[in-house]
C-alpha cells in the first residue's frame, strides 16, 4: 500500500494550521498509487487530498506540477486544484517531506474500460495538451530514450530471470529505436502516464484527470502512443481496434494528427511499451523501496512490444485519416 510515511494527529493539525480549510474532522492513509503517501481529509472546508512526496519525486519538480495542475484546472481541464495556504504557497513540509494539499475529485477509475471511455480519454487528452500550450515552466522527460537505457542498464544482466530471451530481444527494440526515434514532432506539456487508474469517471462522463507526477514536455503523440497502450489492450493481450478508432477520434475531435505523428505512431507506441515495461521490470528485480507495493506485470508490455514491432501504419491503431 502506498503509505510509505505515517503522520500523527498532531503533526497533521499543525501542518493545516497554515491553511484556510477549516479544522481536521478525520483522515485516512490511501492504499491505491505507488510512488508518494496520500490520504484522504475530511474538514469542515471540504474533502481533500494530502499527498507526501516521497524519494522517487524530485522536490525541484513540484513547482512544475502543482502549477500545471493549477494551470490546467483554470482553463477547464478538470483536474484537482492545488489549495494554498494562508502565506500564498502551495508546497509545505509534513513529516519531513515536501507535501501539498489538492482538491479532492469525484468519481472512480474504470476497472474495464469501455470504447465510450476510451474517446472521453482522446478528447481530455487532447484538451489536455491544448490548454498546457501557455503553461510557462519546462520539465524534460527524464523516463525518454537516455532515461529507459539507464533503466536498462540496471536491469538487463538479471532480466532474463523474467523471461529467456529478454535480453537479446530488448536489445533489438533499443537498436531499432534509437536508429528511429523522430528528432521533431509537436510538443509541448503532456500527461505522459494517462493510465486507467489515473482518470476518473461518473458512468460513462470523464469527471478528471488526476497523477501529473510524470508531467513534462515532450511530443504530444507519444502520450497518445502511451494511451492507446493503457487503455486499448484487452485483457487476453489483444489489441481492441474499436477501442483504438474511438480513443484517436475523440483526440482529433479537438487536435488532428499531422503526417509526422501519423508516421511515428507505430514507433512512438513501441517506444511507449518499452518505457513502462522498463519501471516494471525494474521494480521487479530491485522492488519499489520499503512498501508492500504490488508489482506489476513487465510481462504485459513485452507483449505489447511485440505487437507493435509488426504494425505498419497507423490505421492499424483504428486511425480514420481526414
Ligand atoms: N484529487 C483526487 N481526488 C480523489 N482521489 C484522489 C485524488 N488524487 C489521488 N486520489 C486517490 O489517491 C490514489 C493515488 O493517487 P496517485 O495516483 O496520484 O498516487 P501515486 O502515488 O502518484 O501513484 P501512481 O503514480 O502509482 O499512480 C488514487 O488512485 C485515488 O484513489
Ligand atoms: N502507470 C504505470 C505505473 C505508475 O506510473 C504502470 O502501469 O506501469
Amino acid at each position: 500500500m502506498a503509505v510509505y510515511t505515517d503522520i500523527t494527529e498532531s503533526e497533521l493539525g499543525a501542518f493545516l494550521r497554515d491553511y484556510n480549510i477549516g479544522e481536521l474532522l478525520s483522515y485516512k492513509g490511501i492504499a491505491e498509487g505507488t510512488e508518494n503517501s496520500n490520504f484522504i481529509l475530511h474538514t469542515t472546508g471540504g474533502t481533500f487530498i494530502l499527498t507526501l512526496y516521497e524519494k522517487r519525486v524530485d522536490r525541484d519538480d513540484l513547482p512544475f506540477f502543482l502549477g500545471l495542475m493549477d494551470h490546467l484546472a483554470q482553463r477547464d481541464v478538470s483536474c484537482p486544484l492545488p489549495v494554498k495556504r494562508a502565506d500564498g504557497e502551495i508546497i509545505g513540509e509534513l513529516a519531513g517531506r515536501p507535501a501539498a494539499i489538492i482538491t479532492f475529485l469525484e468519481g472512480m477509475w474504470p476497472r474495464r474500460p469501455t470504447t465510450a471511455h476510451c474517446r472521453e480519454v482522446g478528447v481530455a487528452l487532447a484538451k489536455l495538451h491544448l490548454a498546457g500550450q501557455d503553461f510557462p515552466l519546462q520539465r524534460r522527460n527524464d523516463l525518454s530514450l537516455p532515461g529507459w537505457q539507464r533503466l536498462w542498464d540496471g536491469c538487463r544482466e538479471r532480466c532474463d530471470e523474467v523471461e529467456h530471451g529478454l535480453e537479446a530481444e530488448v536489445s533489438d527494440d533499443f537498436a531499432a529505436l534509437e536508429a528511429g526515434w523522430p528528432a521533431d514532432l509537436p510538443s509541448g506539456v503532456i500527461h505522459a502516464d494517462l493510465f486507467p487508474d489515473n482518470v476518473f469517471f461518473l458512468g460513462e462522463r470523464l469527471s478528471g484527470l488526476i497523477d501529473f507526477y510524470f508531467a513534462c514536455n515532450d511530443f504530444y503523440a507519444y502520450d497518445v502512443a502511451t494511451c492507446l497502450n493503457a487503455w486499448c489492450f484487452e485483457r487476453d493481450h489483444s489489441f481492441n481496434i474499436t477501442k483504438g478508432a474511438a480513443l484517436l477520434a475523440g483526440y482529433q475531435s479537438l487536435r488532428p494528427l499531422d503526417a509526422a505523428e501519423v508516421e511515428a505512431l507505430p514507433l512512438l507506441c513501441r517506444g511507449s511499451a518499452l518505457r513502462f515495461m522498463l519501471t516494471r521490470l525494474y521494480d521487479w528485480l530491485h522492488g519499489p523501496d520499503g512498501a508492500m507495493v504490488q508489482k506489476r506485470d513487465p510481462l504485459e508490455y513485452v507483449r505489447k512490444m511485440r505487437f507493435h514491432r509488426q504494425i505498419i501504419s497507423a490505421t492499424e491503431y483504428g486511425l480514420q485519416q481526414s
